[in-house]
């Protein structure tokens, strides 16, 4: 399958996605999300696919939705169609992906990279909710996943101020699981994506499973969640064999069974 705005590769165990506008600093349309969404579902439908990269340029990860596209939109239009509910599959997806973010994550770039796992950032990231100056706010997420990684005060800030931040803050706040440095972000994203995938993939799609679940339920109601999906991992064979590999001192051999 070719896309036009996106590029798709597969890295071994890993579908590496790239969002590919950069003559709009990866502006984000119906078209990108679509052939995003695309990839993604053959990307989840490869058994052999433990993990997935998504990133953009040097310059960009995504600058935010395309404002050229979105000027003129009316407000029956965008109810009607339900505008960024696509977006959602994105953010629903079971198997984990990283977002390798260099350059400007901002508006619905920030919002994107929110949706993914965890963030490994260039030490030139720069992120920001700067939909205000535009006279909106975020639409994809950001004033409720940005508040849930940040916090109230620096998340009510940053989408008041419109404020960009870097790696350094995006990291300081919880924003960013790691920085690196810009050149070796990709690598890093792509090793970190194979240690994930060299495990076995029913169990990574549990914990990502019970990790989000935190965001949706009591502390209670999410311990009950995580110990009955535990006791569910003792029903496949790479529970057993992941635990008889460390008894064997020898390596683990996954069979995502
Ligand atoms: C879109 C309608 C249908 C939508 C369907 C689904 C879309 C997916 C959902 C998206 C999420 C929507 C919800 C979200 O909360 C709303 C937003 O994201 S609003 C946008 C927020 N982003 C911004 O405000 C950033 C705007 N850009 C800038 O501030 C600057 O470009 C920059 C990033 C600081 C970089 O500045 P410079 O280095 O000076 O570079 P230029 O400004 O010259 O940009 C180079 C080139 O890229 C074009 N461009 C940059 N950003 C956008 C953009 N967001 N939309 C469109 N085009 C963009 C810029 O115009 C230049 O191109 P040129 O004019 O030279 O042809």
């Amino acid at each position: 399958m070719s896309y036009e705005t996106i590029l798709l590769e597969i890295k071994d165990r890993v579908g590496l996605i790239t969002l590919n506008r950069p003559q709009a600093l990866n502006a984000l349309n119906a078209q990108i999300v679509s052939e995003l969404n695309q990839a993604l579902d053959s990307l989840e439908a490869d058994l052999k696919i433990g993990c997935i990269v998504l990133t953009g340029s040097k310059k960009a990860f995504a600058a935010g939705a395309d404002i050229k596209e979105m000027a003129e939109l009316t407000y029956p239009q965008i109810y009607l169609d339900d505008l960024f509910s696509d977006s959602d599959r994105v953010a629903n997806r079971r198997k984990p992906i990283i977002a390798a973010v260099n350059g400007f994550a901002l508006g619905g770039g920030c919002e994107l990279a929110l949706m993914c796992d965890f963030i490994l950032a260039g030490d030139n990231a720069k992120f920001g909710q700067p939909e205000i100056n535009l006279g909106v706010l975020p639409g994809m997420g950001g004033t409720q996943r940005l508040t849930r990684a940040v916090g109230k005060a620096k998340a009510m800030e940053m989408c008041l101020t419109g404020r960009f931040i870097d790696a350094v803050e995006a990291e300081r706040c919880g924003i960013v699981a790691r920085i690196v440095p810009a050149d070796e972000l990709l690598d890093d994203a792509l090793k970190t994506a194979a240690l994930i995938a060299s495990k076995s993939v029913p169990i990574s799609m549990m914990v990502k499973e019970s990790v989000n679940r935190a965001f949706e339920v009591s502390l209670s109601e999410g311990v009950r969640f995580e110990r009955r999906v535990f006791h569910a991992a003792f029903a496949t064979q790479d529970q057993k064999e992941g635990m008889a590999a460390f008894v064997a001192k020898r390596a683990a051999e996954f069979q995502n069974k």
